[in-house]
């Protein structure tokens, strides 16, 4: 059996390095540098990597033994998928390991951010009770806007209609009875825009996506709306959202995730009708102990010739 180097930049799981180190040889170096990355990549088969590491198209260009990337979770914004394919690497990810925990924490966005709840916690600790100003909205009746009718848009939608709410879906890539099967109306993006109560976005971050939720489409939604996003920052418009918040046109806003990561104290992250998390959507026990399990197989599959479930380029 060849001995297999493999590199983990952003952690793994134990039970996923277990599997690892049954099969290869596994070096973790969570959290290194970019520049300490294109040091050492040159020794490694295969790098397993989160989301905080870039691999660029300078990582390929440093790793002449590399076969795989592995991306333990969805996105694979953060790797350069044409310089993968150039230089005959394979890239695999988990899909299906994180779907629950981010629609999960979905839901509990959107009624941290109706109901306020960090506010009236928060305001307790200090010794306050503001009752009479906590006067939320529920979600019962309500229309959830699904832009992104994937794993996550479809998981958050089932959730949602234990809330008795409607569930209106845009997703060009689907066919519209697919939709409907998953429990979705079909709807173009300017119908969502106008009709929803609750906009929430799950779509990958690529050129058309990018910016999605513009001046432009804020403009086109119902007074008062609310966004939740625990898909890319980068699929909105962050300026524009900030002032949609500042003239009361988005009511409230709940946020996973930014175009810049750690985005600091922002005018959008201490803006009082936003309710943020760390970028925490896949960030369970169970999910993360699954996304290990899965990628650990997969690139073992990779490095060995095996067939593969996930490959993205
Ligand atoms: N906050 C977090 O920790 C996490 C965030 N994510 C993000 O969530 C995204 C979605 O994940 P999944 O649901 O598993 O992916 P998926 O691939 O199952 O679903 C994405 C859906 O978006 C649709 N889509 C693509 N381009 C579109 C466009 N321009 N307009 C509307 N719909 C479009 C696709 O047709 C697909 O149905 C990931 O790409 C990732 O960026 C994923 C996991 C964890
Ligand atoms: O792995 C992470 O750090 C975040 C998860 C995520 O955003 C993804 O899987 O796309």
């Amino acid at each position: 059996m060849p001995e297999w180097k493999i590199l983990l930049t952003d952690g793994l799981e134990q039970n996923g390095q277990d599997i690892l180190r049954a099969a290869a040889q596994v070096d973790n170096r969570a959290g290194i540098s970019a520049d300490d990355l294109l040091k050492v990549v040159a020794e490694y088969d295969a790098l397993i990597v989160r989301g905080r590491t870039k691999v660029t198209a300078a990582v390929f260009d440093a790793a002449p033994r590399l076969k795989v990337v592995g991306r333990a979770g969805v996105g694979v914004d953060n790797i350069d998928l044409n310089a993968a394919k150039a230089h005959n690497v394979i890239v695999v990810n988990s899909p299906t390991a994180t779907t629950i925990a981010v629609a999960e924490l979905t839901l509990g966005l959107m009624l941290s951010v109706v109901r306020e709840i960090p506010r009236a916690d928060a305001t307790m600790k200090a010794g306050q009770w503001i009752k009479k100003e906590l006067e939320g909205h529920e979600l019962w009746r309500k229309t959830l806007g699904v832009i992104g009718f994937g794993r996550i848009g479809t998981e958050v939608a089932r959730r949602a209609k234990a809330f008795d709410m409607d569930i209106l879906a845009y997703d060009p890539l689907l066919p519209a009875e697919a939709i409907r099967l998953r429990g979705g109306e079909p709807v173009s993006l300017d119908e969502l825009l106008h009709r929803a109560d609750i906009i929430t976005l799950h779509v990958p971050l690529d050129e058309n996506t990018r910016n999605l939720l513009n001046a432009e489409a804020f403009a086109k939604m119902k007074d008062g709306v609310y966004i939740i996003c625990a898909a890319r920052g980068g699929v909105i418009d962050e300026e524009a959202l900030l002032q949609a918040l500042n003239s009361g046109k988005v009511a409230g806003a709940g946020l996973d995730v930014f175009a810049t990561e750690p985005p600091g104290a922002t005018a959008l992250v201490t803006h009082p009708k936003v309710v943020c998390t760390p970028h925490i959507g896949a960030q369970t026990v169970e999910a993360q102990t699954r996304a290990a399990e899965d990628i650990a197989t997969e690139v073992l599959a990779a490095l060995e010739g095996k067939p593969l479930r996930w490959r993205v380029a």
